[in-house]
Order: structure tokens, then C-alpha cells, then sequence
């Protein structure tokens, strides 16, 4: 397993993460069980800042709450000078809670409900990313009736398809994502918030995509967008000041796959920002940017309990652990893969070949297919890397199993940011009704 940040195999053939060996934060901890090396966090946060500070470019990197939100994480992204992007208002109030300055927030969605829509207006929230024509409308309507102005940008559909899984595009036009190109959406959509008079505009939203590993769908893009930067300008006499370019950069989960490093992925984008802006005789805009994944994704692992094996034989080894799809969907909805080890057996041989099944009563509930690891027993830990985003926020009470804990690590010490699930949390919300009850 490719040991990132501050992890590592010590002396004793342990795997440590923050200076923690893996097997004293099960024991503390429990598992299932999400370990985040926060100093790792904090180092790609601030790659991100670094460099757009070398490019000289004005900017803002917003973190993408949805990869992992909760308030540890939103309270570790306003320590480190990042905005926050939010879908829900769910993650907003995650981000109210942590005191996240509410002026360095954006709310995306494509479905944002007129509740959600109130309460951004009412706590004065940075940047609404409008996604469609009703929201346009809907948003109008309530900042005049509580006589608000706010920022808006727009979110376009560039038509570019970035290189990923087919179920993580956004950025082709078949979307169900803003403002389409082709179309003459954008335009329209752009003369209308030009005409509210409670939305400032200040420029247009893109994301074309996750998990890509070149910039190619960027470039085009960009192209794209400044070429309506400067329909603007000439039909409106407006140069728009910000111009978002969303998140998406890849993350090495396997040796299949090549990222690309942020200062190398950011330089190539300003660069390619200015090119294009000059070509056409505009301004520079301030960059937005909206990492998630690179942001969390390598500095999480997932510590589970081997527990029983299954042996096929001249077929295969199915080994199971306590969790599996309820706190990883990533495998059965995109076929996600993964590393791991046994985390107090890293020195010995990876010398058989195993399978590793979760405990959810589906038979596609599989976290990774074919992998070598050490020979095993019932109590060993499995620790299965870069599972920091996109794990927790989509984890789920599948079989009625509670989402596990999560903890923070760091010098030498893990702390509990979430707490795991009770039973009781289980059945928090259940209620049988009196008609059952007689
Ligand atoms: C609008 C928007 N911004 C940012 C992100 C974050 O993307 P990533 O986690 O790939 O950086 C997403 C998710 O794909 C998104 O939909
Ligand atoms: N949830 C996806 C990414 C979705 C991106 C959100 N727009 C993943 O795990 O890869």
C-alpha cells in the first residue's frame, strides 16, 4: 500500500498514521473506524495557496465540503484561509455551526429549496452559484422581499467531458447542471441576472468533472468561457470580475493512476487563464477554485476488522471486515479501487491473494477485488488507503448498520471529530405510529 503523508510502516512493521499506530486507534477507537492525518490536510490545503500565491494571480480556493463535511474538517479549512463550497443545507449549517465565516461560503445545487435559499439570504452568505433559470427567479424574488442583494455566478455546462467515469461528468451538456453553451442558455441566463436587481453577477461557474488527471478538458474550457467573457464586455459593457473553475483534481488511489501535482495543476490553469484572457483583450479575473477530493482524499484510511473467510477453491478467498458499502459506496457505484494492508502485519510477506468482502447483505458490497496481503486472522486490522473523500459524506445506515467514527490524527494523538453511531441513533428518528400501537 502506497503510504501517503505522514504515514508509515515503523520499526515494529506497524502501520502509523500521525504518529499513531493503526491498531491503538482500533483499540481506542473501535471499528470501523475513518483516520484523517491532519497535518496532511493542512498540506494540501496548502499547496493550493501556494501556489496560486507564486502565479501572482488574484484567487480564492474553496474547499469542496461535499468530499467530507463536517465541523472539525470546515473549522481546519477557515484556519488554513480557504473558502467553503456547500450543496445543501445541511452542509451550510455543518459550516454555521463551526462559525465558518458565512461571506467566504458558496452554495451550489442544482435544486436548492426555497428554505435553503432563505436562510443563505438571511446569514448573509459569500456567493450563490445559480444553476438554473427558477433558482434565477426564485432568488430575485426572496432577496427583494427581504431586501438583500448578493453575488451571484452562474454555473455553465462548457460541453467539455472530462476524461473519468462516465457517472462523474458534469461538464458535457446531457447534464443536469446548469446553463448550457450550445444552447444560448448562458447568454440568456446572463441577460437576465444582469437585469435583477438584487443579484450582482460576477462571473460564471464550470466543473467539468472529477478525479481527472490532465488538463486538456480545462484548457478547452477556459477557451469557451473567456470567449463569452468578451461577448459581455462588448454587448454590456462589463468585464466580469471572477471566473470559477470548479474542482476535480485526481487523486493516486492505485498504481493505475497518474495525478497531477497541484502546483503543476494550478500553474498550468492561471497560465492558461492568462493566455486567454490577453488573446482576447480582457482583464485577468480572479481565480476560484473548488478542490474537494485532492483536498481529503489521500489523507483518510479506513480501518476495519478481518473477521470471517470464505475459501473457493481453484476460485478465490473471500475475506470479510466489519464494514463495507455503508461506509465505502465508492467500489459498487463507480467500481472504485483501492490499496491496503494489515496494518500490524506489514512486514510479512503480502504472499496470498484475497478478496475483500464488507458485511452488507448484497452480494456487489465487495471494497476490493483481488489484492495480495499478508496471511490473515479473525482481529487483524485492514487498513485501506485514501478513503478521505467521498466515504464519510456518502456513507449510509444500509442494513441498519451506524456510520462509524471519525477521527483526527495528529503528532502523536488521534482525537474523535464525529462519534460513531449508536443503536439508538439507529432508531432515532423511527416512531410507530398509534394505529400500531393498539
Ligand atoms: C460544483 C463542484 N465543485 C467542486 C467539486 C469537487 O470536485 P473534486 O472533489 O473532484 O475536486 C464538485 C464535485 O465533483 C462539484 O460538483
Ligand atoms: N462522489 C464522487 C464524486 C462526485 C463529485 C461531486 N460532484 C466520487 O466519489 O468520486
Amino acid at each position: 500500500m502506497y503510504l501517503h503523508g505522514t504515514s508509515k510502516r515503523n520499526e515494529h512493521g506497524q502501520l502509523s498514521i500521525g504518529g499513531v499506530e493503526a491498531v491503538e486507534l482500533a483499540k481506542q477507537f473501535g471499528t470501523p473506524l475513518y483516520v484523517y492525518d491532519e497535518q496532511l490536510l493542512r498540506d494540501n490545503c496548502r499547496a493550493y495557496i501556494h501556489a496560486f500565491q507564486q502565479s501572482g494571480m488574484k484567487f480564492q480556493v474553496t474547499y469542496a465540503s461535499k468530499a467530507f463535511c463536517t465541523m472539525a474538517m470546515c473549522k481546519l479549512v477557515e484556519q488554513e484561509g480557504l473558502g467553503l463550497d456547500v450543496v445543501s443545507g445541511g452542509e451550510l449549517h455543518t459550516a454555521v455551526q463551526a462559525g465558518f465565516p458565512v461571506e467566504r461560503i458558496h452554495f451550489h445545487g442544482n435544486n436548492k429549496s426555497l428554505e435553503e435559499i432563505s436562510y443563505a439570504l438571511d446569514i448573509g452568505i459569500g456567493t450563490f452559484i445559480v444553476d438554473n433559470f427558477y433558482e434565477l427567479q426564485v432568488l430575485e424574488h426572496l432577496a427583494a422581499e427581504k431586501e438583500k442583494s448578493c453575488h451571484v455566478m452562474l454555473r455553465i455546462t462548457p460541453g467539455v467531458e472530462a476524461h473519468t467515469h462516465e457517472y462523474i461528468t458534469t461538464g458535457q451538456e446531457d447534464s443536469k447542471f446548469g446553463f448550457d453553451l450550445g444552447s444560448g442558455a448562458v447568454r440568456k441566463a446572463i441577460d437576465l441576472a444582469l437585469k435583477k436587481d438584487h443579484l450582482q453577477l460576477i462571473g460564471l461557474h464550470m466543473h467539468i468533472g472529477s478525479q481527472i488527471f490532465e488538463t486538456t478538458g480545462f484548457q478547452i474550457a477556459i477557451e469557451r468561457v473567456a470567449d463569452v467573457y468578451r461577448e459581455v464586455l462588448n454587448t454590456h459593457n462589463l468585464e466580469l470580475p471572477v471566473v470559477n473553475l470548479g474542482g476535480g483534481l485526481g487523486i493516486r488511489y492505485t498504481s493505475e493512476d497518474t495525478p497531477l501535482k497541484i502546483e503543476h495543476f494550478v500553474s498550468t490553469l492561471t497560465d492558461v487563464i492568462q493566455q486567454e484572457f490577453s488573446a482576447r483583450n480582457l482583464h485577468y479575473p480572479e481565480i476560484w477554485l473548488e478542490p474537494g477530493r485532492s483536498i481529503v482524499a489521500t489523507a483518510g484510511t479506513t480501518l476495519y476488522t478481518v473477521g470471517s473467510r470464505k475459501e473457493i477453491p481453484g476460485v478465490r478467498t473471500y475475506l470479510a471486515v466489519d464494514g463495507g458499502m455503508s461506509d465505502n459506496l465508492r467500489p459498487a457505484l463507480y467500481q472504485a479501487k483501492y490499496e491496503a494492508t494489515i496494518a500490524n502485519r506489514m512486514n510479512q510477506p503480502h504472499d496470498e491473494v484475497v478478496s475483500i468482502a464488507g458485511k452488507c447483505c448484497e452480494s456487489g458490497d465487495m471494497l476490493i477485488w483481488d489484492i495480495p496481503l499478508p496471511k490473515t486472522e479473525p482481529g487483524d486490522i485492514l487498513a485501506v488507503s485514501c478513503t478521505g473523500a467521498y466515504h464519510y459524506s456518502m456513507a449510509n445506515n444500509y442494513n441498519r448498520i451506524a456510520r462509524p467514527a471519525v477521527v483526527f490524527v495528529k503528532d502523536g494523538r488521534g482525537e474523535i471529530v464525529v462519534r460513531r453511531e449508536s443503536a439508538e441513533d439507529i432508531v432515532r428518528c423511527d416512531r410507530i405510529p398509534d394505529s400500531l400501537r393498539a
